[in-house]
């Protein structure tokens, strides 16, 4: 499969068929058996610094204020923290709604918050390509919500490649350009659709008529496959 520059792209599929895998093979963190992987013309072959990872949970020091987990990959890469560094991870939380709470630790924030935390960490270094394995799947049905609208205004300011695996189909609907759907084990790519939807999203665009056509064909097709 491809994907294209500053594409946002949803991954859908059953349980264990490969997508965390197909996220790690991108990122570098593993390398594939057979196949290769392509950023930007140049095969993977390790952890790269232009990709930015969202796991399902924070996984945030929780010695660390906010404001140190957000710049640690600067002290993880490079063994210091300039100013700079810590100026762009104040704005970043500022733009994922956490200003005021930089010095506080990640057990005095709700689990929203930290995940909230946890995207401004991944953007630090402002990647171009952005990784998300079931980012909000941890969240309440409005929090989460609430935060795919958050990532879009994210993205829509700083253009960068995402692809976004969930097991939501609303959620992949609504926030991707592209919904990719891998079969179960052994996983391949089945459909590949272009979302029929216009941008800017916003919680109007979940009540269109073409929304519901559309979360009914991959449902079939999701449900299709299980049966
Ligand atoms: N193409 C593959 N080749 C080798 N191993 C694979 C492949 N795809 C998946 N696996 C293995 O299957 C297991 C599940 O894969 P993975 O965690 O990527 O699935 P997933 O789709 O993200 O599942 P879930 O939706 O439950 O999180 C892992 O142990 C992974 O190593």
């Amino acid at each position: 499969m491809k994907v294209s520059r500053h594409e946002f792209v949803a991954v859908l599929g059953p349980s264990g068929c490969g997508k965390s895998t197909l996220l790690r093979l991108t990122s570098g963190l593993i390398a594939p058996t057979s196949g290769s992987v392509r950023v930007f013309g140049k095969e993977v072959d390790g952890p790269r610094d232009d990709v930015g990872i969202v796991f399902q949970k924070p996984t945030l020091l929780p010695w660390a204020n906010v404001e140190d987990n957000v710049v640690f990959p600067i002290r993880h890469k490079t063994g210091r923290v300039r100013p700079e560094h810590r100026e762009t991870a104040r704005e970043l939380l500022r733009k994922v709604g956490l200003e005021g709470f930089e010095k506080r630790l990640p057990s005095e924030l709700s689990g929203g918050m930290q995940q909230r935390v946890g995207i401004a960490r991944a953007m630090l270094l402002n990647p171009d390509i952005l990784l998300m394995d079931e980012p909000f799947s941890a969240l309440d049905a409005l929090t989460r919500e609430e935060m795919g609208f958050e990532l879009l205004d994210i993205w829509q300011a700083q253009p960068k490649t995402v692809m976004f695996i969930t097991h939501s189909i609303s959620e992949a609907a609504l926030l991707a350009d592209r919904v990719l759907v891998m079969s179960e084990r052994p996983g391949h790519f089945i459909a590949d659709f272009e979302v029929p939807l216009p941008r800017p999203r916003s919680v109007e665009t979940s009540t269109r008529k073409e929304m519901h056509e559309f979360a009914a064909q991959l449902r079939s097709l999701l449900l299709k496959r299980a049966a």
